[in-house]
């Protein structure tokens, strides 16, 4: 989290409009932080969003003036994502996903692992450790984001937050 992925996002979804292409953004209906129809970053950058609960949803969004699809937050979607992803590439459209890769307690968070194995091109940010300023790969749950969260894996709407909830972290701070 905080790596600036969802930042990089929307400059991929500007670029592409300035170059007059039609970009189909969307989102997952878990995270509504920013309100339906919006996605943000943490640093205040919005652009416009479609939000879907599931994966079957995003084939139905996509218009024969459709160039690119964008995903944000993918990690809400699960494994089945990129079944969808590769089926959009195969048709033609240009795809960019963001999502984390990392779970709170450190395991990998499909279906960012296998979407990685199979891009073309792969660019893994990283935000500013809390504690040391260090590149921080990982994130700790704060005590105050409440107790018994379940298993990281399974994504579910006691787990979406930002600053309140969570810290970046590097690799020796992961566990502090
Ligand atoms: N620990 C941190 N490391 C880096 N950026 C941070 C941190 N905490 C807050 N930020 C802010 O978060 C922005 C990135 O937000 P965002 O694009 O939403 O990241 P992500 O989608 O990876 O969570 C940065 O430009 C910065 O303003
Ligand atoms: C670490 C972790 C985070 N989440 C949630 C928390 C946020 O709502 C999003 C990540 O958003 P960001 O744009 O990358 O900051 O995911 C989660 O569900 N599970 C986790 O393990």
């Amino acid at each position: 989290m905080f790596a600036g992925k969802t930042e990089e996002l929307a400059r991929r979804v500007r670029r592409a409009q300035v170059a007059g292409h039609e970009v189909l953004t969307v989102a997952h209906t878990l995270d509504d932080r920013y309100g339906a129809g919006v996605l943000a970053s943490h640093s205040g950058v919005e652009i416009a969003s479609r939000s879907v609960d599931a994966t079957s949803g995003i084939p139905g969004l996509v218009s024969a003036d459709t160039r690119m699809v964008a995903i944000d937050e993918a990690q809400f979607f699960g494994p089945g994502l990129v079944t969808v992803v590769l089926d959009l590439l195969d048709s033609g459209l240009d795809v960019v996903v963001a999502g984390l890769t990392v779970t709170f307690d450190g395991r990998p968070f499909e279906p960012l692992p296998a979407l990685m194995a199979v891009a073309e091109t792969v660019v893994k940010l990283t935000a500013v450790c809390s504690v040391c300023g260090r590149d921080a790969a990982y994130h700790v749950r704060l005590p105050d984001a409440g107790n018994s969260p379940g298993d990281a894996l399974v994504a579910v709407p006691a787990h979406v937050g930002g600053t309140d909830s969570y810290q970046a972290r590097c690799r020796a701070h992961r566990h502090a």
